[in-house]
């Protein structure tokens, strides 16, 4: 069998809140959240494709911080792999593939509504969440 395809994911802590991203495409995606993130390319490291994808999707600079243990089924084909990651630079703005952004405190995880594949993956990182201090806080 052919390797899955692997998307990374990242939940992008700050100040003790998480960020979800409300996807705006495909249609059969649109209006659910996720972590933002993407497939992994050729000849990248998976910590290379989050840093990647955070800044086209969301123009900022961001820092893995260490990978949420498990892998999640997506699609046919495709995995999902989680790192928490902290923001180095910039605020995040929906700018590709998400229409709306929320910072989420722990007790309000499950206020969105999360694609189905996700999850156990946000169980995962809700399980693992260390607060990283706030960016820019001295
Ligand atoms: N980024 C991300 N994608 C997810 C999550 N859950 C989930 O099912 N997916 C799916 C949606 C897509 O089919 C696939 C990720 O592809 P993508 O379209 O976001 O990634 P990409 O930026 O590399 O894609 P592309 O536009 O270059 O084709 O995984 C999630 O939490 N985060």
């Amino acid at each position: 069998m052919t390797q899955p395809i692997v998307v990374v994911g990242a939940a992008v802590l700050d100040g003790g809140r998480l960020l979800a991203a409300r996807r705006s495409a495909p249609p059969e995606l649109a209006g659910r959240w996720e972590l933002p993130g993407g497939k992994v390319e050729r000849g990248e490291t998976p910590e290379q494709a989050l840093v990647r994808e955070l800044r086209e999707e969301l123009g900022v600079t961001a820092e893995p911080v260490a990978r949420v243990p498990g892998e999640w089924p997506l699609k046919p084909g495709y995995v999902l792999y989680v790192w928490t990651a902290r923001l180095v630079a910039g605020t995040p703005e929906p700018l590709q593939d998400h229409d709306e952004l929320r910072w989420l405190t722990r007790e309000q995880v499950w206020d969105v509504d999360w694609l189905d594949q996700d999850v156990a993956a946000v169980e995962a990182v809700r399980a693992a969440w260390q607060p990283l201090p706030h960016h820019g806080a001295s």
